[in-house]
Parts: C-alpha cells; structure tokens; sequence
C-alpha cells in the first residue's frame, strides 16, 4: 500500500532538467506521482530561478548549477536530486541549512566511465586518434612507429574509488599492470599496488587516469609542476572534473611532445548548450580526443540513474529516509501502519531534542517510534505517533526555536 503524504500527490511538484532518463518519470508515475515539469536541457540561471519557485523536488545532472543564491528562490523545495555522480554543481552546505537533502546515484554509470576510458587508453596507445584524422584529411602514413600494446604497460590510476577500481580491474584483464594513488589507505584489486605519493606514480606509469571528485584538494591537482613529473611521452586521460587539471599546461605539454596523447571529457568551462561553441586550446590536437562530458552517458547507466535517484525522492517523500543522501543526516525508516509520521529538521543545538519531547509529554501523545539522527549542522528527527490530530503537534513542533522545516505523512 503506498503511504498517503502530507499534500495532495498531484500538488507535489518535480522539476526535472537536463533530459533525465523516461525511467524516472516512469518511477514517480508508478508511486501516484504526476506533477512533473521535465526539460530536456538545463535552464539559464533566471529561468531556472523562476522555475524553481513552486517545486518541491529538482531533478539535474552537471550542467545546472544549484547556488546558494538559487536555492533562496526555491520557498518549498523537499529535496534535490543529483541525476549522477557528482554533486559539485550543487551547494550542499547552502541546501543543508535550508533542511534540503541531495540524493544522488553513486555507482550507476561507474562502469560506463571505466569502459570509455579502457577504450581511449588502447585509441591512444596506438595513435589512433592522430591517424583517424589524417586518413580523414587524405593522408596516408603507414607507421609502427610509437605504436604499442597495453599489455605489460603501466596504468597510473589517481582516485581509486568507484571508478577506479573498476577500471583497475578491467585493465588488469588485458595485461596491464595497475598501480594507485589515493588520499586514503585503499583495498587494493587484482595486483594493483597503491603508491605512497602522487610524483611516484606520474613519474613512473606509461598512462594516468584522473578518477577523482572535485573539491579543495584537487582543485589544479594536476598543475605545471605535476606534468613536469609525468613520464616522457605518457598518456594522460582526465573523465573526473575539469577543474583537476590546468588546461593550458596540458595544452603546453602537448605541444612540447612531453604528453603523446590524450583523452578529455570533462572541461573547465562547459557550454551550457548544444548551441553553444565550445572553446578549447585542445581542439587544434590530433593526438587529443575531446570528448562532451559522456563519460556516463550510455543508456544502461542513465536508465539506472534515473529509477535510483527517483526512488530516492519517493522514498523520502512516501516514507522520510535520507538513506544515501550526502549532506544529511542519513535515516532508514521502515513503513508506518496505523501512526502518523511527523518529520523534524533542526539546528543542531543541545537541549532542542527535550523541547521536542515536551510537546509530547505536554500534548499527553504516546510517541510510538522514534528515529534520530544527527551532523554538526542539523538534526533530523523522525516521530511516529498514534493521534488522530497530528496537526496541532506539528504546529507545536514548528514552533521550537532552531526548527528548519518539518513535515508530516499519514
Ligand atoms: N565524466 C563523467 O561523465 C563522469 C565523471 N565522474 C567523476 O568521477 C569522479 C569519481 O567518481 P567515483 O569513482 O564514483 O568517486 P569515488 O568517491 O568512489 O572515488 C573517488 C576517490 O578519489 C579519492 N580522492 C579524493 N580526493 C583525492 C585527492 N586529493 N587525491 C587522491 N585521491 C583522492 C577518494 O579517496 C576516492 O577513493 C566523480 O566525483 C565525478 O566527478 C563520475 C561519473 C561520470
Ligand atoms: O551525466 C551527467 O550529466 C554527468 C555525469 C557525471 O559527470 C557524474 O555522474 O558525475
């Protein structure tokens, strides 16, 4: 049976962007959900502002940025939902405050982007790129020359989480062998080895791999001074974030014949549309593929990622679990029969759990199951109670001092 909600199904809003995947709408239409506005690009920043107004949940991907700034147009949103991996496109310190949880998909196109950059290491190995665009121009050069093999060679993955693991494993099926670096102690797969510092690794692997999120600590990981540690006529592959890397001293690299080859899909600057042209100092390379950010764009990863992430949002909206969210306090709740659900964000202060209770000891109202937890921020309580009128102590609720939003489910 699926749990009746505080509004009215149809008045819950869901605003999808970027041409989420049919499976999405298809998830929200079986769990009785029908109020959803879906474009298939991202929106301009006051467009997207407008829009945003009346939603209670927002469905993106990479391209829309979701600022603090945003965020303060957004008066009734639930949740949000990141349509992919990363969620560096959105301000989840900002959304936090606000009582937003973001849900995203952490594995779902995992192995799209472990074979797109499998199948760019053996292009590059064996300049591919460069003799595709020659052939293409009408010239015809014949050569083994700096031709190789993957096998026996080594792959230099940096970040070995989801990704790169995967593709660890992957290469290590044709031959290669994998070594790693990673801010954290890792597992390591098959017989890779992590490495104990990151110009060990540049300096001795054939092929580097940038697996890693964007944040402080790999903002221009990968600088001049970096490439000047890279082997001699490596490969370089970056599918993570454009940010990691200073572009123009790839692009210097390149050009000097200190990088052989290269495979980029994710850029400093995007274009926010297919209209738009996209300006790179490494569009004028052969040896370079340039590829729009598809590193997880295949049909089976947005498929999944769009059942995931919008099973997510009837989760939290039917039931209240923040599982998997990743600037929340994560609840797992199991189904409420016979109570109603009152949902509590608060600022994490002391004493404002006790207030809370209060109103149920003052109010004479048996709590008949109680779900907290907690970050440094906030504070997410979850109290089942067995009261026809659930509405006064949800009133009380708003009331207390540092309460964020709270919500109620029949
Ligand atoms: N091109 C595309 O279409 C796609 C790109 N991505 C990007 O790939 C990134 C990685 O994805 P996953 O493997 O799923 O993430 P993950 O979170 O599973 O792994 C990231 C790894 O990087 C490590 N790490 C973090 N900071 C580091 C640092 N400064 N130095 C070395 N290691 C560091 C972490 O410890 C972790 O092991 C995502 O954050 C996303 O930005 C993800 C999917 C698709
Ligand atoms: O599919 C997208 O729009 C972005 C994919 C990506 O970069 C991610 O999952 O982090």
């Amino acid at each position: 049976m699926t749990a009746k909600v505080s509004l009215d199904k149809s008045k819950i809003k869901f605003l999808l962007l970027e041409g989420v995947h049919q499976s999405a709408l298809d998830t929200l239409h079986a769990a009785g959900y029908t109020n959803i506005e879906y474009h298939k690009k991202a929106l301009e920043p006051e467009e997207l502002k407008e829009a945003i107004k009346d939603a209670h949940f927002i469905g993106l991907r990479s391209r829309t940025n979701l600022t603090a700034d945003v965020l303060e147009h957004a008066h009734k949103l639930i949740a949000v939902g990141c349509f992919c991996i990363g969620t560096n496109q959105v301000d989840l310190i900002a959304a936090e405050k606000l009582g937003i949880p973001v849900f995203n998909a952490p594995f779902s196109n995992t192995r799209s982007v472990a074979e797109l950059v499998l199948g760019e290491i053996l292009l590059l190995m064996r300049n591919i790129p460069k003799a595709n665009a020659q052939v293409h121009r009408g010239e015809w050069n014949k050569s083994a020359v700096g031709s190789h093999e993957v096998r026996g060679k080594k792959l230099g993955i940096i970040g070995y989480g989801h990704i790169g693991s995967q593709l660890s494993i992957i290469a290590e099926s044709l031959g290669m062998n994998v070594y790693f670096y990673d801010i954290e102690t890792k597992l390591p797969l098959g017989n890779a080895q992590q490495l104990g510092s990151l110009q060990e690794l540049l300096s001795s692997c054939d092929i580097i791999s940038l697996h890693v999120p964007e944040n402080a600590s790999t903002k221009n990981m990968i600088n001049a001074e970096r490439i000047a540690q890279l082997k001699q006529d490596c490969i370089f592959i970056n599918a993570a974030r454009g940010t990691v890397v200073d572009i123009d001293a790839l692009a210097q690299a390149l050009e000097s014949g200190k990088i052989r080859g290269a495979a980029i899909d994710v850029f400093p600057q995007e274009p926010a549309s297919a209209g738009e042209v996209f300006e790179s100092p490494l569009r004028k390379f052969d040896n370079v593929i340039l590829t729009p950010h598809i590193g997880g764009s295949t049909s089976e990863a947005q498929e999944n990622i769009g059942t995931e992430v919008a099973s997510k949002f009837v989760k939290y909206s039917d039931n209240g679990s923040t599982l998997s969210a990743v600037n929340f306090p994560e609840v797992s709740l199991p189904e409420h029969h016979g109570t109603k659900r009152l949902l509590h964000i608060h600022a994490n202060r002391p004493g404002i759990l006790n207030k809370i209770n209060q109103v149920f000891v003052d109010e004479n109202i048996n709590i008949a199951a109680q779900y907290l937890q907690t970050d440094p921020q906030i504070g997410y309580v979850v109290i089942d109670v067995e009261t026809e009128d659930a509405h006064s102590l949800l009133h009380r609720l708003k009331e207390i001092e540092g309460t964020i939003r709270t919500r109620i489910l029949y």
